[in-house]
This record gives C-alpha cells, sequence and structure tokens, in this order.
C-alpha cells in the first residue's frame, strides 16, 4: 500500500504539491489525472523516493520511502523523459537490473522478447522514443516489482503496443498483487485501466473516486412528470449533480443508491423514465462541477 499524508512541496514560492493526502491499495491501478503543471510528476518523484516533500509523509508498506534501498529494489518509476547510460544496449541494461533488483526474472526478460521484438544488442539511446518507451516497460516488468509508477507512460506508443502493455499490466496486478500508480492528462486513455482515479489540480486532488462505486453511484435520468407541479418536491429529494430541461422532459444526473432513487421517483407519478448509463468522462464533468470545477479547464 502507498499511503501519501499531507504531503507538500514547494519550488521558490510556489506549490508544486499544496497538503496533498492519498492511499493506493495493494494490488490496485490508480491513475493520477490532471492538467499541464497540476504537480503530478513532482508527486510521482515524492513518491518513488527520488525527492524529498517539504512537509508530509510518504509511506510504502509502512516504510518511508526516501532513501530507502529496501523499498527501492521492489519499485520502479519510469519518468516521462526517459534516461539511459549513453552506449549501453538493451542486454547491457538487463544485466544492470538484474544487479540492483533482487526479483528479476530471466525467464520472463526471454519471453517479453516476442512481445517487444527489439534486437537486444541495440543502443537504447538509438532507439525511436516509443522503442525507447518499450524497453522500459520490458526492464521493468522483467524486474517484477511490487510497486510500479509511471510518468505519462503511454505517450509515444503506438495503438498495439498499448494493448499489450496494458495486458502485461493486468497480469501482474491479477497474478502478483502488483501496484500501479499511473499519471496522465488524458481520461480516455487510462479509462480502461484504473480501478481507482484522482483528478489533480493546482497541487491538490479536487476530486478522488473508485471506479466501480462511481459507476454504480452516479445515473443519468430521464423523467416526465405527469403533473409539473410536483417537480420541485421530487428534485428536492434527489441528490442532483445537474439538470437540463427539454420542453417537458427533464434530464438528471443524480447520485446515489439506483433503488432508492427509483423508489423517490416511482412515488412521483411520471409519463416517462429512463435510467441511462453514463461514460467515466461524463461522470467526472458532473462530479467536478459538483465541486466548483469545469473539466474542460483541467483535463480535456
Ligand atoms: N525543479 C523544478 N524547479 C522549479 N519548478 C518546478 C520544478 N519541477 C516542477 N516545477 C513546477 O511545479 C509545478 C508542477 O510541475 P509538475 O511537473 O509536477 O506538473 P505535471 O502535472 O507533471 O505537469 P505535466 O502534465 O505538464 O507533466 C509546475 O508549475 C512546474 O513549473
Amino acid at each position: 500500500m502507498i499511503e501519501v499524508h499531507s504531503v507538500s512541496k514547494s519550488y521558490q514560492q510556489h506549490h508544486a504539491v499544496n497538503d496533498l493526502s492519498l492511499t493506493v491499495k495493494k494490488g490496485s491501478i490508480y491513475g493520477l489525472l490532471g492538467s499541464n503543471g497540476a504537480g503530478k510528476t513532482s508527486l510521482l518523484k515524492i513518491i518513488a523516493g527520488i525527492n524529498r516533500q517539504d512537509s508530509g509523509t510518504i509511506k510504502i508498506e509502512n516504510q518511508i520511502a526516501y532513501e530507502n534501498i529496501a523499498v527501492k529494489k521492489r519499485t520502479i518509476f519510469i519518468p516521462d523523459v526517459l534516461y539511459f547510460f549513453p552506449q549501453t544496449t538493451v542486454k547491457q541494461m538487463a544485466a544492470q537490473y538484474k544487479e540492483f533488483y533482487p526479483n528479476w526474472n530471466e525467464q520472463r526478460f526471454e519471453q517479453l522478447k516476442q512481445a517487444f521484438a527489439i534486437d537486444v544488442t541495440r543502443k537504447v539511446n538509438r532507439l525511436s522514443k516509443g522503442m525507447k518507451r518499450q524497453v522500459a516497460f520490458w526492464l521493468a516488468l522483467s524486474a517484477m516489482p511490487d510497486y510500479l509508477i509511471l510518468d505519462e507512460p503511454i505517450d509515444g506508443l503506438d495503438p498495439v503496443m498499448r494493448k499489450k502493455i496494458k495486458n502485461l499490466l493486468f497480469q501482474d496486478v491479477a497474478e502478483r498483487e502488483m501496484t500501479v500508480l499511473i499519471s496522465s492528462h488524458n481520461l480516455r486513455e487510462i479509462e480502461d485501466l484504473c480501478d481507482h482515479v484522482g483528478i489533480m489540480h493546482e497541487g491538490k486532488i479536487i476530486v478522488e473516486k473508485e471506479i466501480d462505486d462511481l459507476k454504480s453511484d452516479t445515473h443519468k435520468i430521464q423523467i416526465a412528470l405527469s403533473d409539473p407541479t410536483h417537480e420541485e418536491h421530487l428534485l428536492n429529494q434527489l441528490h442532483i449533480l445537474h439538470q437540463e430541461k427539454r420542453g417537458s422532459v427533464l434530464l438528471l444526473i443524480v447520485k446515489g443508491n439506483e433503488d432508492k432513487i427509483k423508489k423517490v421517483i416511482q412515488s412521483t407519478e411520471v409519463i416517462l423514465f429512463d435510467l441511462l448509463p453514463l461514460t467515466l468522462e461524463e461522470i467526472f464533468i458532473y462530479e467536478m462541477e459538483d465541486v466548483g470545477y469545469e473539466i474542460e479547464e483541467i483535463l480535456l
């Protein structure tokens, strides 16, 4: 489990991370979303133990992460800007990883040759941007980390490779409870990957949700009342995130338990009542509206 408690980090006068707390449960995939400059990289570098926070605590499995070799041997951070030693081949990088990471799995490295299909004798710095990223994943997944921290990992990968890497991540999460924290500025890009999503803005988490809860807890409803004078009474009984009127039809985004919502609506006479599914993007649009933010200004 990764526990971030009240962490702040400033550069000169600028608060990159501002009193931020979050928890990533063991075996889950947490998507950290936010616009450019929201503070994602700053936070990930602190969690990975590369930079030190000004205040607050970071614990990985109850241990302080900063300068903790035991934690670092089980954690891999793939940064947004990759670095490989000059003149080093894929094979030489693998040998260095093998030396540092005690769980390095040579058999897996060999197996993944089929997925990545890059000649191991090639110098990594001469590979294309997307191929370098593939090598970073190849090495990381062969090191069998318990914690994988990924900063904008999908950038530069083609769609086939994205799918392959997502499947490999799912496999490691399902089979050996690897914990993944992944940053992105694109909700659509990671919505099928994560079980938790947090949206970061100006150094803070402004909305944080478990995807299954979110999907089962937010509903799009179309309704037309037999007697429009009952509208106010009905709306007062529901937690409404958004409402629109199209003629006599009300379009509502409502939070809460589906059965309870149905019960409330069925206590009023209706001539139309539909409960429709919502996309994750729609859910976030309304959730953020509810806390006073426009998603378009932060993510899209
Ligand atoms: N080393 C540094 N020195 C000074 N300011 C920094 C430094 N690193 C980050 N910042 C500032 O902290 C803020 C957050 O930056 P950060 O890179 O964490 O954001 P981000 O959410 O990862 O952005 P992006 O999506 O563009 O990568 C920015 O205003 C940035 O200019």
